[in-house]
């Protein structure tokens, strides 16, 4: 008999998940972790550092206050380094602890040291100094997650070139910047930058920005980035890094095109490659795809059955929020208590402003020869959206024209990945334009614009029609 019902490798929010849910069904359950902190991308280099920098940024900019009382607020004071990261090292550590409780209080043992394959049921865990151990396990959750894409044109041992992870680590706020890469990464450390002030050219080698998003807003979120003082050059990709030897001389980057971008700094967010080198999942029979991504069927198993993976490891869409109920998703197969991944899921950017979506974009819908009608709510015209000075917020709501069930929602603006999820419910649960007729919202609120949305949708029921 195998000593542990699931080793799972990695304790990101896909590993936490995994382990958290096969502990309640009473499983005698081991993370192991190479690191020596927890967490993995989301609490430690990614999801979490990058939100709080993004609200640290806000504060020190004075963003939020901006014409709503007559005058422009500028930075509060010229930013440092510590002043942008102190947050981050205090929301990192309490992410941390409260996930080592949570394993702890779920009965979760947790190892520290690289894992990988022996056979297909044994792992073993190498760290230095301390003898090897081999587990074995019934089940094998791999939940190793993703590093940046490090392309060999940028010398990343220069402290002027960062990665996502780097950029973390910064030993000064940069003087000029270029983000290369308009993926979510970049737009997000792009926005930051901007709004401490600091000079910001954005280049992708895709002519949209963020072409998963509804046209409307993906034009929307590029016109409020330029706003924000953005460059953007879309379309676009460095062919040539000029690095001089000495700094402060500028870095130049020349276009695809001949453009020469001079700046202080350059930032690659180029994408991401999974953690799978070195595992040995492929000696056992497991398959890899493009980027080390591992290939699993609906239920996240691998071509070995007992072996399932999830989160940044298996690709699209590499969330935080997928990989959690990825990961729950296959515990409860492994299991035998299956069940399927939510249908719709949501995307949250924290641009500045905010963006997000779920369900069907109007690029979809006709794609897909529905008819809909498109509902309108700017928060210029909601009286929250007043009181804070939202002027440029949006939120749409598409419906089915005949059965009025909401098919997609999409929001730009202040708390935009919050008030998606009214939408969201709304679609989980198969409602539509009713739902939003008959509940009474809480006023002044910027979620009362769900009501004024499917009111100027009822209205006009033409429009936004195909
Ligand atoms: C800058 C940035 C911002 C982001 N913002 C968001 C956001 O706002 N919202 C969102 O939903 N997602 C966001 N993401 C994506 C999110 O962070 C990832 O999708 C998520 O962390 C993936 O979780 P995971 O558990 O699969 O992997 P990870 O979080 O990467 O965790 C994997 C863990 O496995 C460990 N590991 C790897 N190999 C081994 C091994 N051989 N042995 C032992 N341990 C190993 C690693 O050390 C790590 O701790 C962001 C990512 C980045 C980079
Ligand atoms: N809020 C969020 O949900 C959030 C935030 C950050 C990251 N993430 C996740 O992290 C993952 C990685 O993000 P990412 O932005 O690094 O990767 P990405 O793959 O989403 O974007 C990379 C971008 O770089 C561009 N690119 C690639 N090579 C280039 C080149 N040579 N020149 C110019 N442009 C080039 C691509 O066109 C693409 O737009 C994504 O899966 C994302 O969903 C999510």
């Amino acid at each position: 008999m195998a000593e542990w019902d699931l080793v799972v490798i990695g304790s990101g929010p896909a590993g936490e998940s995994g382990a958290v849910q096969a502990a309640r069904m009473g499983k005698r359950v081991v993370v192991v972790e190479k690191e020596p902190v927890l967490g993995g991308t989301a609490a430690n280099t990614g999801t979490l550092p990058s939100k709080t920098l993004r609200e640290t940024a806000l504060y020190l900019s004075g963003y939020r206050a901006r014409g709503l009382y007559g005058v422009e607020t500028t930075l509060l004071h010229q930013a440092t380094v510590s002043d942008f990261l102190y947050r981050e090292r205090r929301v990192k550590d309490m992410e941390r602890l409260r996930i080592g409780q949570n394993l702890q209080r779920h009965g979760v043992e947790v190892l520290q040291g690289v894992g990988s394959l022996e056979d297909a049921h044994t792992v073993v865990v190498r760290r230095e100094g301390q003898p090897e151990r081999r587990l074995t396990a019934s089940f094998i959750l791999v939940a190793t997650g993703s590093s940046p894409y490090r392309p060999p044109l940028y010398p990343f041992g220069d402290d002027r070139v960062h990665d996502s992870d780097e950029v973390l680590e910064l030993a000064e706020l940069p003087r000029s910047i270029v983000v290369v890469g308009g993926g979510v990464i970049g737009c997000e450390y792009a926005c930051m930058f901007a709004a401490l002030g600091i000079p910001v050219t954005l280049v992708d080698a895709k002519k949209e920005l963020l072409p998963f998003l509804d046209d409307e807003f993906s034009a929307l979120l590029a016109q409020r980035m330029s706003a924000l003082g953005i460059q953007l050059r879309f379309g676009h990709t460095v062919d040539a890094l000029h690095m001089p030897e000495s700094p402060p001389a500028l870095l130049q980057l020349t276009l695809s095109g001949g453009e020469v971008l001079e700046a202080h700094q350059v930032l690659v967010a180029s994408g991401r490659t999974a953690n799978t080198a070195g595992l040995g999942l492929e000696e056992v029979g497991v398959r890899l795809g493009t980027r080390g991504h591992v290939e699993v069927g609906a239920t996240y198993q691998t071509a070995v059955p007992h072996l399932y993976a999830v989160g940044d490891a298996i690709g699209f869409p590499a969330l935080a929020s997928t990989s959690m109920e990825q990961a729950r998703v296959a515990v409860l197969h492994a299991f035998g208590a299956p069940q399927t991944l939510s249908p719709i899921l949501p995307y949250g950017i924290y641009t500045i402003p905010e963006v997000s979506m779920a369900g069907e974009t109007e690029e979809s819908l006709r794609a897909k020869g529905i008819p809909y009608v498109a509902g309108r709510a700017p928060f210029s015209t909601n009286p929250r959206g007043q009181i804070i000075g939202e002027q440029h917020g949006l939120l749409k709501l598409l419906f089915h024209r005949e059965s009025w069930k909401l098919l997609g929602v999409h929001v730009l603006g202040e708390l935009a990945t919050e008030l998606v999820h009214v939408g969201l419910t709304a679609m989980v649960a198969g409602a539509g334009a009713q739902l939003f007729m008959e509940t009474c919202f809480n006023y002044p609120t910027l979620s009362e614009a769900y009501k004024t949305a499917t009111h100027n949708a009822l209205l006009h029921p033409a429009s936004g029609t195909r």
